[in-house]
């Protein structure tokens, strides 16, 4: 069976000058949504719009936008009428339907646009769908074939069928309810449907219709719906029980014909006798297709010619795409993102086969155009590959918020209306049976009932009289008694006739029994042909059976592999989704990880200050209260020294300078490796200094009294005490110096200072380090004049006191 035009091969390496049409791209502006609101498109004549790119478009905004002019074949304007649209639009490819010709016709623009309404319409004012039907029904009405007598084969093509076997599947359709209809108009985007459009009785049907039908074909027209969602495809007319649990719709796959033509296996057609039968399902958003079949009638004008070769299909797609721009302006979410993606990607995909095909029919290339990248475009291969004629109408929502949008579809358009497609064949074929048979069937059997009505056993008198055909001889000759010539003249003409009959009958015999061995030989032979080709047949059916059981068997084998295949890819694009939340979560835990992390870091930072600040406080308060203490340490210390130096007394208490209330767990004491006072003899005024482990030293004084006038003194040691107390808040810098003076029997005075600090210690004592000593030597200068030859330090000269000179002498201590 020829399923549809037969396309020749596409010749690759041979050139050949093909017809092309370009793709014809269509404008449909629909009315304001609110009166008096801001458009960005007008247009301008019947081929051309003006698209402005208002202040609040992107374009406007990142300084990109410029007004500018798109042309199409035919701009539709608000006031247009569907009807108008319909003729000027779908007419075309309706005509080429009923001639053999396939065609797809989309409609594309962003969400609202109107191409639903463009597709479908209203009741009252229906759209391209409705009217396509109607078109079709009006033009073959009178042609049309008894229902069931072509049937799917199931694998794009149609099979015929005798009367009988339709006459069985009319009664067994009729004794079978009907199933749920059409999977309940469900479609898996969940759209609504357009008002009214399951109410047939509102409908007004178009009237046009196609003159140029063949009346010597019969028709058949099978519509089929389905959807593609997700980039999966849905059959939406796929039979749903009426009980019992449902797993809803089943995803079906796209494969290729013997001809190469894409189609969905497995989906449903529904033979239509009506245009009411096929809306009855046509609240399509997606793929409605329409199937005309044509079959010759047989010589007779009667019978369809049941071979299958010498059917013709051809196909018209009628396509409502999802609008474009979903996630964009919907904030989509979820699953809304997937879907969005998806139909996204669809989109996008048709618009890079569109691209690469003009591309390379500009540049003469063969690149490779990805239509299997998605379901649209796969199942449309054909069409791009030149099997019909492909137009478009782009739907436009005139309002301004739409504009960025717009521009992208226009863009499409301009490039789409580029594109060039190979002219597809005519779909007829000739089988050399005279035209015009139907007509003189129809004649005939209207004289004959005509004739049955008139004459009572009209039967007989229709009969062909065969006589002159058969007839022995020409009529009797007349012959009387008066016949010039006489008797023996009568008697010599009836010797003749009757000879030439003789010879008439000797002949017919012959023919007759020659033509009766003939016809004898000839069923003979065939009865043996017969005998021969009824073996062969039973073989062959065996073989037939064999195959099919086997091709039946590969094709569920076919089937369930691509069934798993599905389904592996389903779980594959649900595991990348997977992956792709996972990979989100991850990244937030990261994120939030990272946040932690820093929280954490300025926690600690926050921490230590506070525990600086605290330590300082602290710290300062200690050192108040050290000070404090220290002060009134120095204090009692200084007054015990005052009291020891002024006292007269010969020694002080040798205890080191802490109070008494020192403790024993002073760690600072603790270090101190001996507590006992150093005594110092009377003899000797040097101070006695024990070293100590520690670094410092921590030297017991003893004193010598200090003599008010060293002059008239005996040489003994005078202390002075010396305290500066102008840095407390380190007590290790708090100053302390001590001083002794000795005066040799040579009138040499010899003052050291013993520089120290004062440390606190652990507890609220404090004691005395000494870090260094200075020597100061004075020479009385009377008695140096009286004794020349005393040695003088280096320093010696230099006027550091009035009273003389003063050497110095330093020594760290160890
Ligand atoms: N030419 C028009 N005249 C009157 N109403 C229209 C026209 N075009 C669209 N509408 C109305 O606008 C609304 C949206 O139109 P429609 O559903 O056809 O848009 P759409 O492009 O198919 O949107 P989606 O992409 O979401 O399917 C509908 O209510 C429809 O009736």
């Amino acid at each position: 069976m020829q399923r549809r035009p037969c396309l020749p091969p596409k010749p690759r390496t041979v050139e050949r000058k093909v017809e092309q049409d370009p793709v014809e791209v269509f404008c449909c502006i629909r009315p304001a949504e609110i009166p008096g609101q801001e458009e960005c498109i007008a247009e301008v004549d019947s081929r051309t719009v003006k698209l402005t790119p208002p202040n609040s478009s992107f374009a406007y905004r990142n300084g990109s936008a410029k007004e500018q002019l798109y042309k199409f074949e035919r701009v539709f304007g608000p006031s247009s009428s569907q009807k108008e649209l319909f003729s000027q639009v779908a007419m075309p490819p309706v005509s080429d339907l009923v001639n053999g010709r396939n065609g797809l016709l989309f409609a594309y623009g962003v969400t609202g646009s109107g191409k639903t309404y463009t597709m479908q319409g209203t009741p009252q004012d229906g759209g391209i769908i409705c009217r396509t039907l109607d078109v079709l029904f009006n033009s073959i009405q009178d042609y049309q074939a008894s229902r069931f007598t072509f049937r799917p084969d199931g694998m794009n093509g149609f099979d015929t069928q005798s009367e009988v076997e339709a006459q069985n599947d009319r009664r067994k359709a009729a004794a079978t309810p009907r199933l749920r209809p059409m999977a309940g108009g469900r479609t898996t985007r969940g759209r609504k449907d357009p008002p009214g459009s399951q109410d047939s009785s509102q409908r007004i049907p178009d009237t046009s219709c196609i003159n140029s039908v063949d009346e010597d074909n019969v028709y058949s027209v099978f519509i089929s719906y389905i959807e593609i969602y997700n980039n999966y495809l849905y059959d939406l007319l796929e039979e749903l029980p009426e009980t019992g649990p449902s797993s809803g719709l089943q995803t079906k796959i796209i494969r290729e014909d013997a001809q190469h033509n894409m189609y969905v296996h497995a989906c449903t057609e529904v033979e239509v006798k009506s245009p009411e039968d096929g809306l009855e399902s046509s609240r399509s958003h997606s793929i409605f297709t329409i199937r005309l079949l044509q079959a010759p009638l047989d010589a007779q004008g009667e019978d369809v010619v049941t071979d299958k070769s010498a059917i013709v299909v051809s196909q018209l797609s009628l396509v409502d795409l999802a609008g474009s721009e979903r996630n964009l302006r919907t904030k989509a979410a979820g699953d809304r993102i997937k879907e969005a993606g998806n139909i996204n990607n669809s989109l996008m995909n048709l618009r890079i086969c569109i691209e690469i095909l003009r591309e390379n029919q500009e540049t003469g290339g063969n690149k490779k155009i990805p239509y299997r990248d998605s379901k649209l475009t796969h199942y449309f291969k054909n069409f791009f590959d030149g099997d019909g004629k492909v137009r478009m109408v782009v739907c436009v929502n005139p309002r301004s918020d739409d504009y960025d949008e717009t521009l992208t579809v226009m863009k499409f358009a301009e490039l789409a209306s580029e594109v060039q497609i190979q002219r597809s064949q005519p779909a007829r074929r000739d089988l050399g049976l005279p035209p015009g048979r139907r007509r003189a069937n129809q004649l005939f059997k209207e004289v004959r009932k005509k004739l049955e009505d008139e004459v009572e056993g009209a039967g007989v008198a229709l009969e062909v009289d065969l006589a002159p055909i058969y007839s022995l001889a020409p009529d009797w000759p007349v012959l009387t008694s008066s016949t010039p010539g006489g008797l023996e003249e009568v008697i010599s003409r009836l010797k003749a006739h009757l000879r030439k009959r003789l010879q008439s009958r000797e002949r017919l015999e012959k023919n007759f029994w020659g033509t009766v061995a003939a016809m004898r030989s000839g069923i003979a032979e065939m009865e043996k042909e017969n005998l021969v080709m009824k073996k062969e047949l039973t073989s062959m059916r065996a073989l037939y059976s064999d195959a099919m059981g086997r091709v039946r068997s590969l094709e569920n084998l076919l089937h369930n592999a691509e069934s798993a295949n599905e389904s592996l890819q389903r779980k594959l694009e649900d595991q990348a989704f997977l992956r792709d939340e996972c990979e989100a979560v991850k990244e937030e835990r990261d994120m939030a990880k990272v946040q932690s992390q820093i929280e954490k870091q300025r926690m600690k930072t926050k921490l230590r200050t506070k525990l600086e600040q605290e330590k300082m406080k602290l710290k300062s308060t200690l050192n108040t209260e050290l000070h404090h203490q220290k002060s009134k340490i120095y204090q009692s210390q200084v007054k015990a020294l005052k009291q020891a130096l002024f006292s007269n007394k010969q020694t002080v208490p040798t205890a080191p300078l802490q109070p008494s209330t020192t403790s024993s767990s002073d760690t600072d004491l603790t270090a101190i490796p001996d507590k006992t006072p150093i005594k110092a003899s009377t003899s000797d005024p040097k101070l006695n200094m024990t070293p100590a482990s520690h670094r410092d030293l921590m030297y017991g004084l003893t004193i010598s009294p200090l003599r008010n006038n060293p002059a008239a003194q005996p040489p003994s040691s005078q202390i002075i005490t010396k305290l500066k107390s102008s840095d407390f808040t380190d007590p290790r810098t708090t100053n302390y110096c001590l001083t002794t003076q000795e005066q040799d029997s040579q009138g040499e005075l010899e003052m050291k200072l013993f520089k120290g600090e004062v440390l606190p210690t652990a507890g609220v004592g404090a004691q005395v380090v000494l870090r260094d000593v200075e020597i100061l030597h004075q020479r009385d200068p009377l008695h140096h004049q009286s004794t020349p030859n005393c040695k003088r330090s280096s320093t010696e000269g230099t006027p550091l006191q009035d009273r003389g000179v003063w050497g110095s002498q330093k020594r760290p201590m160890v």
